[in-house]
C-alpha cells in the first residue's frame, strides 16, 4: 500500500465517523410507500368487495323471491288441474268411466310434464268390496283385487276393514300391479287421506313410488285430493267423513315439474333452486335426500353446504304442506360474486404502489448517488491533494467539533501549529517538485509520530497543524509530542540526488487553559509558533500570556507606525563610510529612525520587520529613499549615499520608477546612489530581480550585497548578480581580532571580490585594531562606530571633524 492509499484510508476513517447511513434508511420512503400502498389497495379492494357482495345479495334475493313466486304459481297451476278433476268427479251424475279418466289425465300429461301419475281411489266399504273388484276386472284389469302392501314390498289380499281406498283408475298401464293397492293399508298414506278428508283440503306428502320411475331415486310429492259425493254436505268433519267418495292421487315429479315451470317462465339461470320435503315427525335425513333441481353439476351437495354459503330460504306450498325452498346463486353464474371490481381495484392499487415504490427506489438511489458524489466532493474539499492529509477546512471543522465535545466533557486538548524551517530555500533552490516531495515525506513522518485519533492537517504551504486529545496532562503530552516531532523533522530527508536538513518550529496552545474558542486557540498557537521562529527555529513554544501582551504591543506599534509617516515622526540618520587606504570619506549609509512621541527614538531593528510584515515598508522605504537622495544632493560630489531596500520593496513593480523619481526630483546623479540589498532578495524571483538590478546598473546606480556572511553567502550570487560592492557583516569584524579564521575568511572574500571586480566594505568597525587589520587584509571601505555613528543630518559636520582627527592621528 503506498502513501496515498494509506492517506486515503486515514481520511476516510476520519470523515467516516459521521457519514454512515444504513441502506434501510435510504430506502425507507420506498418501503413506507409500498407498505401504505399495499394496505390502502387491500382496504379499497375489501370495501369494493363488500359493496359488490351487497349488490349481488340484493340482486340474488330479488331473483330468488321472483323465482319462488313463479314456482308457487306453477305448482298452484298443477294443483288446480287436479282440482278440476275433482270437480269432474263431484259434478257428474254418472260415475266417471275409465276412458273419461284417461282422456282427462292424458290432457293433463300433455301440458304438465311434471305430472307423474294420477289415480282415482274410490272409498270402498266392506260391503261394496266384491262388487268393486268385479267391476274392475270387467273394466279390463285382470285379477283385480284390493291388496295391502307388505313390508317386503309384495302384495297380499287386503284384510277386511271398514273402508278401503284402492287404486281403481291410474295412468299406469292396466297390467301394473299397483291396481287394487289399498292406500288405507299404507302407514304414511292413510293419515294423509284422513287429513284430506277431514279438512277438505289437499294433503301432500313425500312418497316413494311402488313402481319408481327409471332414474327417479328421489322421493316424489304426492297430493291427495278428497272427492265428496255429489250434492252432499261437507260442513262438518262428520259430514266429510260420511260423504267422502274417494280421493284423487296426483304424484308430481318435482324436478321435472319445477324445471318445466322454470323453462316456461324463463327463470333466471343465475340462481339454482332446491326444494326439500317439509319437516315431519319422521326423521328425514335431509343431506341424503337432497334433491338437486338445478342443472348445475357443482350445486351444493348438502343443506349444510347451502347454509354455509349465500342462500335464500322460503317455502313452496303443496297442499297442506310447506316444502322448504333454498335458492343459491348458480355456480359460475352472474349472481356469484366474482369480486372482479375488487380485484381490479386491488390490481390497480398494487400497480400504482409498484410504480410509486419503483419511482421512490430510483429517486432514493439517485439521491444516494448524489449524496455519495457530494460526499466525494466534500472529501476532496477537505483533503490536501499533495499530501493526502486533511486540509485547513477539515481541520477547522474538526477543531470546532472537538472544542465543543471537550467543553461539554470538561476535558482538554492541544493544538500544535508547525512551520517548516528553511523550506522556502528548498523550494527556491531545488524547485517546486522537490518541495512537494519533501512535504509528502514530512507528512508521513508527522503521521508516524501521532496516535490514530490525533488530527493532522496541512494548512497550506509548509504549515501543518495537529490536534492532540485524550491526555491526562495535556501540557506534558503536547511537549513530548512536539519534541518528538522536532527530532523527527530534524532528521535528514533524502530526495533524489539530495540530502536535505530542515527543521520545524512549533507553537502550542492548550484548551481550555488558553481559550475556549477556535479562533482564540489558533491565534495563540500561532503566537507561540511566531515565538519559536524568532527564537531560532527547530524548537517549540507553549503559549503564555506574555505573548499576547507582546502582540498587543506590536499591534499598537503597527498602528503608531502607520501614523508615523504621515506625522513626520521618521528621521534618516547617516553613518559615514571611509576609504580604508586614503581615509577619505566616501559617503553615508542612510539608516531610518522613528522618533516615537512616547517611546523616544526607536531603532529600525524594532520596527522594520513589522513594517515588512504589514507592507508599510513600501511607503516607509520610498520616504527614506527620497529623503536620502534629497540630503545627499547637497553633499560634496564625491560622496555617495547608500540606501537599504527591503526584499518586500523588491516585489513592487513600480520600484524602478520610484528610484528614478527620487533621483530626478532630488537632482542626485544616479552614480552617487548605492542600493544595499540582502541575500534574501536573491533567494526568490531570481530572474526578475536580476533584470531589475541590470536596469539600475544601466542608469548608473551602484549595488551592494549587504550583511554578507550572515545568510547563505552563496558565492554563486556574487557571480550571478551585478554587485559593485560586498558589505561584510559586523559579526565577522567583531571576531576578527579574536578568531584567526575570521581574518582568513575576510581575506578570501577580498580576493574573490577583486577577481569579480567588486570592492569590499567592512561593517561594524569599532576599534582601531580592527581598522588596521582590515586595511592589511585589503578591505576597500570601512564603516562603524570607530568612524562615526549614525547621526541626524544636522550633526554630521561636527562629528566628522572629530573622526577626521582620529584617523589622521592613527
Ligand atoms: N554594534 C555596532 N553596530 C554598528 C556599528 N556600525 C554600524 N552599526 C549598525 O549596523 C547597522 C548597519 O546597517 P545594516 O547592516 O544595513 O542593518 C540595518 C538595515 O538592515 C535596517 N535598516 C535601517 N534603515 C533602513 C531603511 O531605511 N530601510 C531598510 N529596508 N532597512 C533599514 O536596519 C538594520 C539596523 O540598522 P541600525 O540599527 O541603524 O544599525 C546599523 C548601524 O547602526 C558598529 O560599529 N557596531
Amino acid at each position: 500500500m503506498d502513501d496515498r492509499d494509506q492517506n486515503d484510508q486515514d481520511r476516510k476513517r476520519m470523515i467516516g465517523r459521521w457519514r454512515v447511513a444504513p441502506l434501510l434508511r435510504l430506502y425507507r420512503p420506498a418501503l413506507v410507500a409500498a407498505g401504505i400502498g399495499i394496505l390502502l389497495s387491500l382496504a379499497a379492494a375489501f370495501a369494493v368487495a363488500q359493496w359488490e357482495d351487497r349488490v349481488n345479495k340484493v340482486e340474488f334475493e330479488s331473483a330468488a323471491d321472483t323465482e319462488a313466486i313463479v314456482m308457487q304459481n306453477g305448482m298452484n297451476e298443477y294443483i288446480s288441474r287436479l282440482m278440476a278433476l275433482r270437480t269432474l268427479f263431484e259434478s257428474v251424475n254418472e260415475e266417471i268411466t275409465r276412458s273419461e279418466f284417461e282422456t282427462f289425465s292424458g290432457r293433463l300429461f300433455e301440458h304438465h310434464p311434471g305430472m307423474l301419475r294420477i289415480a282415482w281411489l274410490p272409498r270402498v266399504n266392506r260391503k261394496e268390496r266384491a262388487e268393486y273388484e268385479a267391476a274392475a276386472i270387467a273394466d279390463g284389469i285382470s285379477g283385480y283385487r284390493i291388496k295391502s302392501l307388505q313390508s317386503d314390498g309384495g302384495f297380499a289380499t287386503a284384510p277386511q276393514r271398514e273402508e278401503h281406498f284402492p287404486i281403481f283408475y291410474s295412468t299406469q298401464p292396466k297390467t301394473s300391479p299397483v291396481y287394487g293397492m289399498d292406500y288405507a293399508s299404507i302407514p304414511d298414506r292413510w293419515p294423509a287421506i284422513e287429513r284430506a278428508r277431514d279438512n277438505d283440503r289437499i294433503a301432500a306428502l313425500t312418497a316413494r313410488l311402488y313402481e319408481p320411475r327409471v332414474g327417479g331415486e328421489l322421493p316424489n310429492a304426492m297430493v291427495i285430493v278428497p272427492v265428496y259425493a255429489k250434492g252432499t254436505s261437507r260442513e262438518t268433519v262428520a259430514d266429510r267423513r260420511r260423504n267422502l267418495a274417494g280421493v284423487i292421487v296426483g304424484i308430481f315429479d318435482l324436478p321435472l315439474l319445477l324445471q318445466a315451470i322454470r323453462a316456461t317462465t324463463a327463470a333466471s339461470p343465475a340462481i339454482s333452486v332446491n326444494v326439500y320435503p317439509p319437516f315431519t315427525g319422521r326423521i328425514v335425513s335431509l343431506e341424503q335426500s337432497l334433491p338437486d333441481f338445478s342443472s348445475s353439476q357443482s350445486a351444493p351437495q348438502s343443506m349444510r353446504d347451502v347454509a354455509q354459503g349465500r342462500h335464500w330460504s322460503g317455502s313452496l306450498r303443496i297442499g297442506d304442506t310447506d316444502w322448504q325452498v333454498r335458492a343459491v346463486p348458480a355456480a359460475g353464474g352472474p349472481l356469484v360474486t366474482a369480486y372482479d371490481r375488487a380485484l381490479t381495484v386491488l390490481a390497480v392499487g398494487l400497480l400504482l404502489t409498484g410504480f410509486l415504490t419503483a419511482y421512490l427506489v430510483l429517486a432514493s438511489r439517485n439521491s444516494r448517488r448524489l449524496s455519495l458524489a457530494n460526499r466525494r466532493v466534500l472529501e476532496l474539499a477537505q483533503t490536501d491533494i499533495l499530501t493526502g492529509l486533511p486540509n485547513r477546512a477539515f481541520f477547522l471543522g474538526r477543531l470546532d467539533e472537538i472544542n465543543r465535545e471537550m467543553r461539554e466533557g470538561g476535558m482538554t486538548f492541544a493544538i500544535l501549529m508547525l512551520d517548516l524551517d528553511r523550506f522556502k530555500n528548498v523550494n527556491d533552490s531545488l524547485g517546486h517538485g522537490a518541495g512537494d516531495l519533501l512535504l509528502r515525506q514530512v507528512a508521513q513522518r508527522l503521521k508516524a509520530a501521532l496516535r490514530e485519533h490525533d488530527v493532522l492537517a496541512r494548512l497550506g504551504g509548509d504549515e501543518f497543524a495537529i490536534i492532540q486529545e485524550g491526555c491526562d496532562d495535556q501540557r506534558v503530552c503536547s511537549v513530548e509530542l512536539a519534541s518528538r516531532i522536532a527530532k523527527l523533522v530534524a532528521e535528514p530527508f533524502f530526495l533524489p540526488g539530495h540530502r536535505l536538513e530542515i527543521g520545524t518550529s512549533i507553537g502550542i496552545a492548550i484548551a481550555p487553559q488558553h481559550g475556549d474558542d477556535q479562533e482564540e486557540l489558533l491565534k495563540k498557537a500561532d503566537l507561540a509558533l511566531y515565538r519559536s521562529k524568532s527564537a531560532g527555529r527547530n524548537c517549540f513554544t507553549i503559549y503564555d500570556e506574555a505573548m499576547s501582551a507582546e502582540l498587543e504591543a506590536r499591534n499598537t506599534l503597527e498602528g503608531d507606525l502607520r501614523d508615523a509617516i504621515a506625522r513626520c515622526q521618521l528621521e534618516v540618520h547617516y553613518q559615514p563610510f571611509f576609504d580604508v587606504t586614503s581615509t577619505e570619506r566616501r559617503g553615508f549609509e542612510a539608516l531610518v529612525r522613528w522618533r516615537h512621541p512616547a517611546r523616544g527614538l526607536i531603532r529600525p531593528d524594532q520596527f522594520i520587520p513589522l513594517a515588512e510584515e504589514t507592507g508599510l515598508i513600501v511607503p516607509l522605504g520610498e520616504w527614506v529613499l527620497r529623503r536620502a537622495c534629497e540630503d545627499a544632493a547637497a553633499w560634496p560630489s564625491g560622496e555617495r549615499v547608500a540606501v537599504n531596500l527591503s526584499p518586500v520593496q523588491f516585489k513592487e513593480a513600480e520600484l524602478f520608477d520610484v528610484i528614478c523619481a527620487a533621483l530626478e526630483d532630488s537632482g542626485l546623479p544616479p552614480e552617487r546612489l548605492e542600493i544595499e540589498i540582502t541575500e534574501s532578495v536573491l533567494l526568490e524571483r531570481g530572474v526578475e530581480n536580476l533584470a531589475f538590478m541590470e536596469r539600475l546598473k544601466s542608469i548608473g546606480v551602484e549595488l551592494a550585497l549587504d550583511d554578507f556572511g550572515t545568510g547563505y553567502s552563496s558565492l554563486s550570487y556574487l557571480t550571478a548578480f551585478p554587485f559593485d560592492r560586498i558589505k561584510i557583516d559586523k559579526s565577522f569584524i567583531r571576531s576578527l581580532t579574536l578568531r584567526p579564521h575570521s581574518a582568513a575568511i575576510i581575506s578570501s572574500i577580498v580576493t574573490l571580490a577583486r577577481g569579480l571586480d567588486m570592492s569590499v566594505t567592512a561593517e561594524g568597525v569599532e576599534t582601531q585594531e580592527q581598522f588596521d587589520r582590515l586595511k592589511t587584509l585589503g578591505v576597500n571601505f570601512a564603516q562603524g562606530y570607530l568612524l562615526g555613528r549614525p547621526q541626524p543630518i544636522a550633526q554630521i559636520g561636527p562629528e566628522m571633524a572629530a573622526v577626521r582627527a582620529r584617523l589622521d592621528a592613527a
